[in-house]
């Protein structure tokens, strides 16, 4: 946990302790994206947040899980798909449309498994403010008593640990458009602040962590400043409460306060964050988290593109939080599960290079793009994680590494002979990223 310079309205000394060990080595997270706005699915690809400008992005969301907000926006083409498909039916008979037919809790967590994935964040309440469990004054408006007339937190939770994954929720603190309307559709990030706001998230997020216990508290845009404070439905309290229930729960940054068990970054968007010891990159498999059925391959990380972006997050200290958007029925989408199954493939040959695996010292060896390399390391080896066939050289300190012991983590011996500055490697075919491991000789291995 990183307590940045302590606020002058809340001491979080008391509750700042080492982030559970089993966050960072996990290194790859599935996120789940499913609402009422799975069945609209209906956004533009604009491109990746952090890349767009505001004004664009607003009108021209590519957040399908924004569907609600989006349509609001007069000029948004997503105002004008909503008139042509739905003519003036509201939002809320998206909820009772969503009926998850096809969902198979356990397929899902098996699928999640064989991906490579070690945890499951699940969306409990985006900003429409619809909750997928009997949330405490949501009245009907939630999946329990509409829709799909279940408690898809409690299933999905059920199976993703009896397949030995541990499970998060997310729920969207910042923003919830069914409490406040739309404040300011110009302005998406205006959010409510006031007291009785502040209750009610606090009350939901104490019954999630009360019915499921969740391993994260994934909260979004931010805590509503009323809820800032120590009393008993403060953010402090609420936190004493999880580690209490929870004793190896890890928060995300997006409370509004200092306190933290890792910082996130969303594609693009606060890369900055990226320096902290312990972090999460979180995307989509495409360019939105809620299924867009309006995207395509051009759209989406393949398989490969998949395991490139993992091993580079990896490389730099980072998990990934890899979103998928299943359908209004509970169907993982084509595309989205191609790229699961086949990163689960890579990482059933080359899992120990991510798996608890951390950055290496960049005094033995550092990334490069031509060829593609990126670097990990356990305590006792480093591997190179190579992008290119055939014969390769990799800029490392050999002395560092035993060059003579090299291997792949599937076994395959590989050639390696030291050369200025570094190794030349004659690499075997393969399908995707070839993994060399190299014993380090002496002290010298992965960043604290
Ligand atoms: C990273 C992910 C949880 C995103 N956070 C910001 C939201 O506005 C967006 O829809 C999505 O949930």
């Amino acid at each position: 946990c990183e307590a940045g310079p302590v606020d002058d309205a809340v001491d979080w000394t008391d509750l700042t302790r080492p982030t559970p060990a089993w966050f960072p080595a996990a290194r790859l997270g599935i996120f789940v994206h499913w609402g009422a706005y799975s069945v609209p699915a209906w956004a533009e690809p604009t491109g990746e947040l952090g890349t767009i400008d505001e004004a664009t992005w607003v009108r021209h969301n590519p957040y399908a899980e924004w569907y609600w907000h989006t349509i609001q926006l007069p000029g948004a083409p997503a105002r004008e798909h909503h008139r042509t498909v739905w003519g003036d039916r509201p939002y809320d008979d998206f909820l009772d449309l969503w009926k998850a037919e096809s969902f198979d809790a356990a397929a899902w967590a098996r699928l999640f498994r064989q991906a490579g994935a070690r945890y499951v964040v699940l969306v409990t309440k985006h900003h429409d403010g619809i909750a997928l469990w009997d949330a405490p004054g949501t009245g009907t408006r939630n999946t329990v008593h509409r829709g799909p007339q279940r408690d898809l937190v409690a299933e999905l939770a059920a199976a993703v640990r009896a397949e030995g994954l541990r499970f998060g929720t997310y729920y969207s603190g910042g923003l919830d458009w069914s409490v406040t309307g739309f404040l300011d559709p110009e302005q998406p990030l205006l959010r409510p602040n006031d007291a009785a706001y502040a209750a009610y998230a606090a009350v939901h997020v104490r019954d999630l962590v009360d019915r499921y216990a969740p391993d994260v508290l994934w909260n979004d845009i931010e805590w509503p400043d009323a809820g800032k404070h120590r009393g008993r439905l403060g953010l402090h309290e609420l936190f004493r409460h999880y580690y209490d229930a929870v004793a190896e729960g890890v928060v995300n940054d997006r409370w509004g306060e200092t306190h933290w068990d890792y910082r996130t970054s969303e594609y693009q968007h606060a890369r900055e964050n990226e320096s902290a010891a312990v972090w999460e990159n979180n995307r989509g498999i495409g360019l939105s988290f809620g299924y867009n059925q309006v995207e395509g391959p051009e759209h989406s990380l393949d398989a490969h593109a998949a395991v490139r972006h993992l091993v580079d997050v990896v490389s730099r200290g980072g998990n990934l939080l890899l979103d998928v958007g299943p359908t209004a029925a509970g169907e993982i989408p084509e595309l989205q599960r191609r790229t699961l199954e086949g990163l689960g493939a890579w990482l059933a040959a080359n899992g120990g290079a991510v798996h608890g695996a951390a950055p290496l010292s960049p005094a033995v060896a550092t990334a490069s793009d031509e060829p593609w390399v990126r670097w990990t390391a356990t305590p006792t080896t480093a591997y190179a994680v190579v992008d290119a066939a055939g014969d390769v050289t990799v800029r490392a300190d050999h002395d560092a590494v035993d060059w003579a012991a090299s291997r792949t983590p599937a076994g395959t011996a590989v050639e390696a002979q030291p050369v200025d500055g570094g190794l030349a490697l004659r690499l075997p075919p393969a399908d995707g990223p070839a993994v060399v491991g190299f014993p380090l000789a002496g002290t010298v291995g992965p960043r604290a």
